[in-house]
């Protein structure tokens, strides 16, 4: 990917603005701007290193869009998530992104034509096919009615059993929902039974606690999927799905993101869908980073992550490729978005020096998301990524400051150092405590991360560099479900219903320290600028100008 031998690497001078200046680049996840209120968590939280970047700073302070076609994605419904929105920041143009690219590949029946499936259908005759995934309509990892087209395109050509592991949601969407996903899910079942395909959910648990990790943060997460799907071994075992999420939700504590993992079993107590010898896998996520460590397991024969116990003979495709450096998994349905020509591609070319660090559960965010989906450095003499270690096992409202303090003094000594041009971060708290739908948390999240912000601008001063802070999308700024008027909408039993996923809001960007040439100002003329648009921006402050066919840049420099 990205890395063909005709491009011309070498971006021209920029005619007005010098090379040599220190960026900190400062990505605040789920740091949106909403209407101040209670349920505003940035607001509530003391803030006064971003309230400084915007008071009285018209010039040097806006909003961009993080969500819907500003980032690929297929409607303006759709909510930014850090996949898209750290693409974009990286790629500096929109690519149709996963979510699409499936949409059009089921509209137009190409994902039948294709390897990855004709390569599954072998299976379709003597085997299972086996779909693992996110069971949600949020729209950042996976899609129901994605699923929903794929079970009945299988069925049509010939799967006569077809076994659902799913992974239920509340954190893209509202907890509680996936008691409706299942049931649309058992209906859409029963009817493929009705048709003679023997079709029913093998298997499940909370995405949190079961399959979808990432970054190798905690593996015994993909563990416990493991023992449910393959080898039909869970410490909860129910006759059927909806059964199982309406019992395991009710347990004290309990919620979609965390369900224990549970098997189903048929009438003797016995697994009705553990994968085998000769069965096929699809996983429908089309979203990498937390596919990454389950494909590992179903693909790779050296593995020792954890012990597999049994490790079956199938023939497996992901809906996408999910790493294209390390071509995983080597089967998959649809092609992903080739992201090509990088901005960090791009700039290690040029020589610039790039630092680039987050806590786990965000460190591929700045690295693998920001160079188009794509693990390891351009060039490892210019550049160092560091991950500081997160917390596992925990759900982030109980430590909500996370590692900001830590990454901010990486950061911090990295600037310093002199020995790097562009240091990157990724701030997680807003976003990690804000899934959690903990608002008192997510106030003290957005304060922690505004002190790491302080200390991270505080050197940029001292070197005389120049900082752009901005966001991949929101979440923390409004953390509860709104009806068409903007107020908080009530469940049936008059109940406020907390929002723990990212938002449709705009983010903001701003740029500014010492070493920013006077005349350096926001242009008015692009009309609706997103995240795309930085790249571009953050070529230029480092003296250079943009490829043309980049988003245009958000800056220009005037006569002072
Ligand atoms: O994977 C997650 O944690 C959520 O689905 C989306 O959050 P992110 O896009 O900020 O990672
Ligand atoms: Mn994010
Ligand atoms: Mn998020």
């Amino acid at each position: 990917m990205g890395s063909s031998g005709d491009v011309n690497w070498k971006l021209a001078d920029h005619p007005k603005l010098p090379k040599g200046k220190t960026i900190g680049l400062i990505v605040l996840d789920g740091w949106g701007e909403s209407d101040p209120d209670q349920y505003n968590c940035i607001h509530k939280a003391p803030t006064p290193a971003m309230d400084s970047l915007k008071n009285g700073r018209p010039d040097t302070w806006r909003l961009i869009k993080a969500h819907g076609t500003a980032v690929g994605l297929p409607s303006e419904d759709d909510m930014g998530n850090s996949e898209v929105g750290h693409n974009a920041l990286g790629a500096g143009r929109i690519y149709a992104q996963g979510a699409k690219l499936v949409d059009l590949a089921l509209a137009s029946g190409k994902i039948y034509e294709d390897e990855g499936f004709k390569y599954i259908s072998q299976s379709f005759e003597k085997g299972t096919v086996h779909l693992i995934g996110l069971l949600s309509d949020g729209g950042v990892h996976s899609r129901l009615d994605q699923v929903q087209l794929l079970l009945k395109g299988f069925a049509e050509r010939g799967a006569k059993r077809i076994r659902v592991h799913i992974l239920t949601d509340g954190r893209d969407v509202l907890d509680g929902s996936s008691v409706g996903f299942v049931e649309t899910l058992e209906a859409d079942l029963a009817d493929l039974r009705s048709k003679g395909v023997d079709a029913q959910v093998a298997s499940g648990g909370g995405r949190m606690y079961v399959t979808m990790d990432r970054y190798e943060n905690d593996w015994s997460v993909v563990k416990r999927g493991w023992d449910a799907q393959v080898l039909g071994e869970a410490p909860h075992k129910f006759k059927s799905a909806l059964e199982a999420v309406k019992t395991l939700r009710a347990e004290p504590g309990a919620n979609d993101q965390y369900l224990p993992p549970f098997v189903i079993v048929d009438d003797s107590g016995k697994a009705v869908g553990p994968i085998v010898d000769g069965d096929a896998v699809v996983t429908f996520n089309f979203r990498a980073d937390r596919m990454v460590m389950h494909a590992k397991a179903l693909e790779y024969e050296d593995f020792d992550k954890f012990d597999r116990v049994r490790v079956p003979k199938i023939r497996y495709a992901g809906m996408l490729q999910y790493d294209g450096e390390l071509k995983l998994p080597s089967r998959y349905l649809v092609s992903p978005p080739l992201i090509d020509r990088t901005s960090g591609e791009y700039l290690a070319h040029n020589g610039v020096r790039t630092f680039a660090c987050s806590e786990t559960v965000k460190f591929g965010h700045v690295t693998f998301f920001w160079n188009g989906n794509r693990s390891g450095y351009f060039n490892e003499k210019l550049e160092e990524y560091v991950e500081i270690p997160s917390d596992s096992g925990i759900s982030f409202n109980v430590q909500p400051k996370m590692k900001a303090l830590e990454i901010a003094e990486k950061a911090r000594d990295a600037i310093l150092s002199g020995k790097f041009d562009q240091v990157r971060v990724n701030l997680p708290n807003g976003d990690m405590v804000g899934h959690t739908g903990d608002i008192e948390a997510t106030v003290v999240a957005c304060e922690a991360a505004d002190r790491a912000v302080r200390t991270i601008l505080d050197a940029i001063e001292q070197v005389g560099g120049i900082y752009v802070v901005t966001a991949d999308h929101g979440n923390a700024e409004d953390m509860v479900k709104r009806d068409k008027s903007g107020k908080p909408a009530l469940d049936k039993e008059g109940n406020l219903q907390i929002l723990t996923s990212h938002t449709l809001k705009p983010v903001p960007i701003a740029i500014g320290g010492p070493g920013l040439s006077a005349g350096v100002r926001f242009r008015q003329d692009i009309e609706t600028p997103g995240l795309a648009n930085v790249a571009a921006t953050v070529m230029n402050l480092h003296g250079f100008v943009a490829p043309n066919d980049y988003e245009p840049s958000l800056i220009e420099v005037v006569d002072k």
